[in-house]
């Protein structure tokens, strides 16, 4: 009777609890260029045969896996492990099964120690190396031919057939082809995706291109908010001009709020007021107006050659210009009247304008994303990205992407992707925790956090460990931001600068992807439009403002240190060795990172009572973090300069915020 292969029901093997993999395979886990992919799955059968399992691994659309063991683990856990080095999808999955060669092996092992081997023995292993032979092919085929000769040869002694079965390269050999018949397999692949390095570690530095005129034209001049209507209006030459400064600081993503056309229609006055004066800019969020939409530039930044030399020019600093994509329309964008259908109609005939409770947005109407001509409206939002890619951009920030729908940017993503896997997408969506993590699984490379709103060391570690430990590892890339032109946190609204010492360093060092909104934060601006709010007072959102760079209180040379230590130190380059160390003071947070090798260890201490000295221990033992089995070691502070000799376990330290919130060790070995 003809044997039967791989039918349901001859599968005995089970595996269970493949990690890491999301929602049963749906989305793919994420990687950057390089990173490795830890892979463990429960794999058990019935009775006491013995096992095999492998990882088999593929760039998408290769046509060969590469197959390697999986190891036991104990307790029938198996791992397995690979390197992803090219960008796009791979591929993994894992197989499995009853290893009918070993088993015998194991079992003739035993008998011969208990001296009860005999002839049947030897011919049930003939059969199991002929079948072994039967799968190979040229010089293997012959020599297991061979092998299932000796073995069932009764010419020769038991215990010569039984050393022949048991030697190293016949085991080998035999194990080179294994029975596969009733393998069991994950029903699909899982997917990988992995993007470039700078999608896992990135510095972003936000500026308004309209403020930049007068800070490169004349930099000691500036002072405090400018309220003069006759400022002038900055360009993509004066960002130029700032190119140096915001290298040298060490950022590596310029990030530009949208560069088009503003509407004039319910254009917003300064501080948010729904009337603007004769002069204001508007928001630049209120995309669109004769001079065209989502594809134009506002004709006082410049023109598109000026944008394109922009992105040129940031380039030779080793930056990248990054692009807010707002999808929502002033009343004067071209699409309202070429494509009415693309907007909720009230009653009146009127459209509705958007609205996040309490914010109004009265300047601009979302788009809706139920509309019967939606396939129009994608395709036309997909050239949008399309169009500045072609101008150089790869990295956009995305305005509220929550507002839009799901299986929207998933289909977007998905076909910048196919096109350019390189290319960079951060979501700003502060919005519930599961819609964030949707957002992140259906593509987006990086995301916004509630970052700037956990302010105590219990919050942070309590977050951390949910990014860092849990599910959200594998598909969500925080980027820690401490400011934005949106929040101006009530940490920051005394003005102290230990305050926004601490959150740049905490920003900085607890994620690896981080960014600020500048000049505010480094010049320290602080006042809000009123109590209570989280609005800055005279916001660039609505006015053009003017920054003396060159102000003495600047904590400019700190930053330009925090991000020399981040490039220097591959620790800081991940978020998948952050630890938490214990404290005995409520008001420290500890935390260490350590790089793959094992080989570079930061420590950061961070006081959060930004006005008064706290001391306590700290619980940081090198073999916890390290493979460096000896104290005492040396702890040196990268920002002080200053080294002390510490011992395993509890070590002493005190944080005067008046001369630095934080110590941001690295441990010399
Ligand atoms: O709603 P969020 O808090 O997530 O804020 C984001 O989207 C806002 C709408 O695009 C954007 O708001 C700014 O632009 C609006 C349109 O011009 C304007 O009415 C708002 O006053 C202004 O704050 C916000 O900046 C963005 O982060």
């Amino acid at each position: 009777m003809k044997k039967k292969l791989n039918q349901p029901g001859q599968k005995r093997v089970v595996i269970d609890r493949v990690e890491p993999s999301l929602d049963g395979g749906a989305f793919p886990i994420k990687r950057v260029l390089g990173e490795s992919v830890q892979v463990e799955a429960d794999i058990l059968a019935d009775g006491h045969d013995l096992l095999r399992a492998s990882l088999l691994v593929r760039p998408k659309g290769a046509r060969t896996w590469r197959e390697t063991p999986l190891k036991p683990a104990g307790n029938d856990l198996w791992r397995g492990c690979f390197s992803v080095d090219s960008l796009g999808y791979w591929e993994y999955t894992l197989r499995a099964w009853i290893d009918h060669s070993q088993t015998w092996r194991e079992g003739l092992r035993k008998k011969h120690d208990a001296d009860v081997a005999d002839d049947t023995d030897l011919e049930i292993g003939a059969a199991l190396v002929r079948a072994a032979a039967g799968r190979a092919r040229g010089k293997d085929a012959r020599r297991l031919e061979d092998l299932a000769a000796t073995l069932a040869d009764r010419s020769k002694s038991l215990d010569r057939r039984v050393e022949a079965a048991l030697e190293k390269t016949a085991e080998e050999l035999v194990d080179r082809y294994p029975d596969l018949s009733h393998k069991t397999e994950l029903p699909q692949p899982l997917r990988v995706w992995v993007d470039r390095e700078r999608a896992g570690f990135s510095a972003w530095y936000e500026l308004f291109p309209r403020s930049a005129g007068i800070a490169a034209a004349a930099p000691a001049v500036g002072g405090p908010a400018g309220e003069s209507p006759a400022l002038p209006h900055g360009t993509f030459r004066d960002v130029i001009a700032l190119l140096p400064e915001i290298a040298r600081m060490g950022f590596d993503i310029l990030y530009l709020p949208p560069i088009h056309p503003i509407g004039e229609t319910k254009r917003k006055g300064r501080n948010n007021t729904t009337q603007a004066a004769a002069g204001d800019p508007g928001s630049p969020w209120a995309i669109g107006s004769a001079e065209g939409g989502h594809r134009a530039i506002h004709p006082r930044l410049g023109s598109r050659e000026d944008f394109l030399d922009l992105v040129e020019k940031a380039r030779t600093y080793q930056m990248e210009i990054a692009l807010d994509i707002a999808f929502q329309c002033s009343p004067d964008h071209p699409w309202v009247e070429e494509h009415p259908q693309w907007f909720v109609h009230r009653p009146d005939g009127s459209i509705q304008y958007a609205e996040n409770p309490p914010k109004k947005y009265e300047d601009i109407y979302p788009l809706d994303f139920e509309t019967d001509d939606w396939e129009a409206l994608w395709n036309e939002l997909l050239q949008v990205f399309l169009y500045w890619i072609d101008c150089g951009v790869q990295v956009f920030r995305v305005d509220n992407p929550h507002t839009k729908s799901f299986p929207f940017w998933e289909w977007l993503i998905e076909e910048v992707h196919q096109r350019w896997p390189e290319v960079i997408f951060l979501a700003e969506a502060f919005t519930r925790p599961k819609r964030m993590y949707r957002l992140a699984k259906g593509g987006f490379t990086q995301s916004y956090t509630y970052f700037t709103w956990r302010n105590s060391p219990e919050e942070l570690r309590q977050y951390l460990t949910e990014l860092t430990r849990e599910k959200p590892r594998e598909f969500f890339r925080p980027n820690f931001w401490p400011n934005t032109p949106d929040i101006l946190h009530e940490d920051l609204q005394s003005g102290n600068p230990a305050a926004f010492a601490a959150r740049l360093v905490l920003a900085a060092t607890l994620s690896s992807n981080y960014g600020i909104y500048g000049p505010a934060y480094e010049l320290l601006e602080h006042k809000p439009v009123r109590p209570g709010s989280e609005e800055y007072l005279n916001s660039e959102k609505y006015e053009i403002r003017t920054w003396n760079r060159h102000d003495p209180r600047s904590i400019a040379p700190l930053i330009t240190r925090v991000n020399e230590i981040r490039r220097k130190n591959r620790a800081l380059q991940s978020n998948r060795n952050l630890r938490f160390h214990a404290v005995t003071n409520p008001h420290l947070l500890c935390y260490s990172k350590t790089d793959d090798d094992g080989d570079n260890i930061v420590l950061v201490c961070v006081n959060m009572d930004y006005s008064g000295v706290q001391s306590g221990k700290v619980e940081f033992s090198l073999p916890a973090v390290g493979p460096y089995p000896h104290h005492p070691f040396v702890v040196r502070d990268l920002l002080s300069g200053h080294s002390w000799t510490w011992h395993d376990y509890w070590n002493y330290l005190e944080l005067d915020p008046a001369i630095s919130p934080v110590h941001l060790f690295v441990i010399d070995r």
